[in-house]
């Protein structure tokens, strides 16, 4: 089972709702995980589980970004607000760091989302299941 996280600044939570309703048929297929608000949102707004972890700026992507340095993470959606300034700007360019360290595909806008998304419906992840196989026991994802 792959994992997703969405994560939607709070001027991207609208476009983010919006995304993931429809695509929620894709979507209700993986392990779903989010930062607090984002995911909040998301859940009000359709009938998928997400497992949240704190807001944001409260160490949500840092949150995440630990799945991530473990290769645990499989995609991620993180709009972003490129307008405003975030407290926690900190986090987030780890977030997207440690993406890079780990080749974790990861869309930053809805754009490349969308284009993901395709791809993950037509199965062009599966390499990330094989990354899971052969992990060693101790970061096997639970
Ligand atoms: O700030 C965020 C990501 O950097 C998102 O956090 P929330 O989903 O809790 O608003």
């Amino acid at each position: 089972m792959l994992h997703i996280a969405f994560i939607a600044h709070d001027r991207k939570k609208e476009e983010m709702v919006n995304f993931v309703t429809a695509y929620e048929h894709v979507f209700k297929n993986f392990q779903l995980y989010s930062t607090g608000t984002t995911g909040l949102r998301i859940m009000e707004n359709t009938s998928l589980q997400i497992h949240r972890f704190m807001s944001g700026p409260l160490g949500g992507d840092q949150q995440i970004g630990a799945l991530v340095a473990e290769n645990t993470m499989d995609f991620i959606i993180f709009l972003r607000d490129p307008l405003m300034a975030q407290p926690h700007e900190p986090d987030i360019i780890a977030l997207l760091r440690l993406c890079d360290v780990q080749g974790i595909p990861v869309a930053t806008n809805i754009a490349t989302a969308e284009l993901l998304v395709k791809a993950l419906e037509r199965g062009d992840f599966a390499w990330r299941e094989l990354v899971h196989k052969y992990k060693p026991e101790s970061l096997q994802p639970e």
